[in-house]
């Protein structure tokens, strides 16, 4: 099956050759073709070019796209959703007062959480998580790393990662998982950490590697939860079953979560809205992907990774939705992409960059997501029509989307 796209206003990120990510400067430059065409085969992108210069071929659909734009559907790198129930009283207790943090303490947050999934099934999640999926692909996604953690017991952890298992198989979306099995000290555990860490070592990462349930781990790094040490006892033990490491760091507090991330060679460090000049410079060099999550800052109300000092400094920056129950309840990728303009002063160019290539990259997804280059999946969002590409993160809270296609599909 080919389809011809005709006379698109403007082709977005354009590649003739795949990158692997873009950095510093070169994140302003994004590679449009005006005036285009796109042609398709079944999943995969077979030509792009010049209106001008578009081949007499025969197709078995042709659409004509006057005065809209496409560009790569949205890499989201950082997800969590796979969750249960929700958490919306914390959020009235955040508006009255208490801080993310107090609700921790109280045994809320991400033990709220944990308590929820614990008492559903394995059938209900999927049914809870499908919806929040689907929901994430009609706003553009079309690939996703999503997360365990809020399981925090080894059938509760196994639920979650065959959850996500089970999403990847009935879903034309790319999913990657990550095992975070440390994301916070269980209540049966709370005053033994080791003990807790013990498990995740020695009972449950065996099992998630033995029925392939990951991709990646993760681990929360983070004063209260666990430690620069802890991190790189679960990394070590990860990388013994060939678990890629990714991690929350800098959220609140840096505690040299990002040095441990790039000694462990992980594929990507992720919050970072607390960042020292040493965090930066010893991201420098590095193979490993700094991932902001501006709804995360958005509804806690705590600060921006500086996005802008990263990037002058040379480093590439992804940004990604963190969509979880307790710190973003969002997965909109078009608000996150206005949201890192807005409040981060990235460039329209800059934002769409993170939100793709550098997304992909930060799943080990660039050789066939992030960008619209032959042989590539063909994942692309198209628009309505607008004036320019900086239209999409201008519009702010009302995305542009006339239609999503996935593996060659509309969705
Ligand atoms: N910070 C750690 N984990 C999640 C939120 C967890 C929660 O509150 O449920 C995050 O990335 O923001
Ligand atoms: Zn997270």
């Amino acid at each position: 099956m080919t389809t011809l796209f005709t006379h698109i206003k403007e082709l977005i990120q354009v590649e003739e050759y795949p990158n692997k990510m873009v950095s510093g400067a070169e994140m302003k430059l994004l590679p449009t073709i005006k005036n285009a065409f796109l042609l398709i085969e079944n999943n995969t992108i077979k030509k792009f070019g010049k209106m001008k210069d578009l081949p007499t071929i025969k197709v078995d659909k042709s659409m004509n796209l006057e005065g809209k734009m496409i560009l790569p559907t949205w890499c989201d790198s950082h997800t969590h959703i796979v969750y249960a129930g929700n958490r919306e009283q914390e959020f009235i207790d955040r508006i009255n007062g208490l801080s993310y943090e107090e609700i921790a303490q109280k045994g809320g947050g991400i033990l709220n959480s944990a308590h929820q999934l614990q008492l559903i099934s394995e059938e209900e999640l999927y049914q809870q998580s499908s919806k929040r999926l689907e929901e994430i692909m009609k706003l553009g996604t079309g690939a996703v790393e999503i997360k365990s953690g809020y399981g925090l017991t080894k059938e509760a952890e196994l639920k979650m990662l065959r959850v996500i298992k089970k999403l990847n198989k009935n879903y034309p979306i790319a999913i990657k998982a990550t095992y975070l099995g440390a994301h916070a000290v269980p209540v049966d555990y709370k005053n033994n950490k080791k003990g807790y860490l013990d498990l995740v070592i020695n009972e449950i990462l065996p099992s998630v590697a033995k029925e392939n349930l990951a991709d990646f781990i993760d681990v929360f790094c983070e004063k209260g939860y666990f430690t620069v040490e802890d991190a790189e006892r679960l990394l070590k033990a990860g990388e013994k079953y060939g678990l890629i490491p990714k991690i929350h760091v800098n959220q609140f507090h840096a505690i040299g979560g990002v040095q441990a991330g790039v000694k462990f060679k992980a594929l990507s460090v992720d919050h970072l809205e607390e960042m020292r000049t040493e965090d930066i410079e010893s991201l420098k060099d590095s193979q490993t992907m700094p991932v902001a999550l501006p709804s995360c800052s958005y509804f806690l109300g705590i600060p921006y990774t500086p996005a802008r000092k990263m990037i002058d400094a040379g480093l590439p920056l992804a940004l990604a939705s963190d969509y979880n129950p307790g710190s973003t309840p969002s997965g909109n990728m078009n608000f996150v992409i206005s949201t890192a303009c807005i409040k981060m002063k990235m460039t329209p160019e800059e934002a769409i960059n993170a939100a793709t290539i550098n997304g992909a990259y930060a799943m080990n997804l660039e050789k066939t997501h992030g960008s619209i280059c032959k042989g590539k999946k063909a994942n692309f969002i198209i628009t309505e029509q607008i004036p320019s590409y900086g239209f999409i993160p201008y519009s702010f809270g009302n995305h542009k989307i006339e239609a999503v296609y996935l593996e060659g599909n509309p969705i």
